[in-house]
């Protein structure tokens, strides 16, 4: 198993460049399945959750081919042979659970294994089930499958959503565009990925309306067709090496990061005493004072990403003051505050509430990473400590991160991969 050895203390300066977004590429490659087509997607990351996602395309019957040189231009297309989504590729990542709305509609029936909890929580898929059978599906659970068949295709309904949960309104948005007649997903998902799923849909064909606010229509149609997409930038990438110049005191351009899809994320390093300018196509993020600690609160977009919390504790350990941050959306997410703590953090969990009182300093030490942005945390810790970290289990790490040695060490870090 890989390792990084982290030697910190050195403020960070200079460009990195942000690559497409893990939670929207994936499903993107997903809506493949809804075309006999070839569907291009452009700006696609070279990490393992799109790898994973790649050979459970192929394992349904697609073909995933890499165009040109430059490694991210995919493009899928063929005939589905397989309605069934096996444990062993779902078990490695919970986004499987998109192919089972889009073959559904497309061959009416579908066995996906059921994904599971994983660190971070339980992770039900219940609304899931529940929107598809409103769209006309019969659903059953059975040898830890689901097993969906629709024999005379979907219908259109209105779907209300009791939380608006991004894979459920992705699956339904999906599923819904083969459906016969209108769909209405009510309480729906409002991130950015949601718009870049629905600008690839459209182009391809589908009738969408409203994706990034809280009410999303769809009008069914026959068929949908092949068409080129660009995958949007990943803005929790973006967030994350932010969070990697405000720790070091540095000054880092990250080119492709927008500024309009990180609101809750950039006021909160506002108010943490860190600037965060847009400057043409790059994000600008430096800090030249003090960290200030702050309170945050994960919710649903608009609101604080859940999937740049660890990055923040992180932060804010070492801001001036006490900090508190309340985990809203996953219920165990806070499994990097003991290898934090044993950096020298100062970090107590009451419930789903983390007091985080600021340290001057923090020191290297052997850490652990746990899930894929707790494994960040960590680093950013190694980066701001005095001293050598060593961060064990990177394969968590490398699920959704391109190239983070290479991408750290062009700015001045101390960072190096140790195979094994
Ligand atoms: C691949 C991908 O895009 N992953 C993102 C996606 O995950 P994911 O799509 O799994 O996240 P959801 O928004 O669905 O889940 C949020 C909460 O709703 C609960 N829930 C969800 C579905 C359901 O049927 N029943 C239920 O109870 C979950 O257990 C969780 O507590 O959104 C999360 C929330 O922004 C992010 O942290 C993940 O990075
Ligand atoms: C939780 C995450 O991803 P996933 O839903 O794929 O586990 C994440 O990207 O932080």
């Amino acid at each position: 198993m890989d390792r990084f050895i982290i030697r910190g203390g050195k403020p960070l300066h200079g460009e990195i460049t942000i690559g497409g977004a893990k939670n929207a590429g994936l499903k993107l490659l997903v809506a493949g399945l809804l075309t006999s087509e070839r569907l291009v997607l452009t700006n696609v990351p070279h990490i393992a959750d799109i790898a994973t996602m790649r050979a459970l395309l192929t394992q349904h019957g697609l073909t995933v081919e890499t165009v040109g040189n430059d490694n991210t231009t995919l493009s899928v297309g063929g005939e589905i042979t397989s309605t069934e989504a096996p444990y062993d590729i779902v078990s490695k990542m919970r986004a499987s659970i998109l192919v089972l709305g889009p073959l559904l509609a497309r061959c009416r029936e579908a066995r996906v294994s059921l994904p599971g909890g994983c660190a971070i929580g339980t992770r039900p898929v219940d609304l899931h089930l529940k929107g598809l059978e409103a769209l006309g599906a019969t659903i059953t659970l059975e040898n830890g499958y689901i097993n969906a068949r629709a024999p005379n295709g979907l219908v259109g309904d209105r779907i209300m959503l009791p939380f608006a949960s991004v894979g459920a309104t992705e699956n339904l948005m999906m599923a819904a565009t083969l459906a016969k007649g209108r769909t209405e997903i009510v309480n729906a998902a409002r991130e950015p990925e949601m718009v870049d799923l629905a600008n690839c849909l459209n182009a391809m064909g589908a009738k969408i309306t409203g994706a990034g606010t809280g009410h999303i229509m769809i009008e069914g149609v026959e068929a949908l067709h092949g068409a080129q997409h660009r995958i949007m930038s990943d803005r929790i990438e973006c967030g994350t090496y932010a969070c990697a110049a405000a720790i070091t005191g540095g000054d880092l351009r990250l080119i492709g990061g927008q500024i309009d899809h990180l609101g809750a994320v950039v006021r909160a390093f506002e108010e943490a005493g860190v600037e965060v300018t847009q400057e043409g196509d790059a994000m600008r993020v430096r800090r030249t004072g003090a960290l200030r600690g702050i309170d945050i609160m994960t919710e649903p977009y608009p609101g604080f990403p859940t999937d740049m919390q660890a990055q923040f504790m992180a932060l804010l350990s070492v801001a001036e003051g006490a900090s508190m941050i309340t985990e809203t959306i996953f219920e165990n997410r806070f499994m990097h505050v003991p290898e934090l703590n044993r950096m020298g953090a100062r970090i107590n969990v009451h419930g789903s509430s983390a007091i985080i009182r600021g340290v001057h300093s923090l020191s290297g030490a052997p850490v652990m990473a746990t899930d894929l942005r707790a494994s960040f945390s960590l680093i950013l810790a190694g980066l701001a400590a005095h001293g050598e970290t060593i961060l064990s289990r990177v394969y968590h790490l490398d699920r959704g991160y391109e190239a983070v040695e290479r991408k750290l060490a062009a700015c001045g870090a101390q960072i190096e991969r140790v195979k094994g």
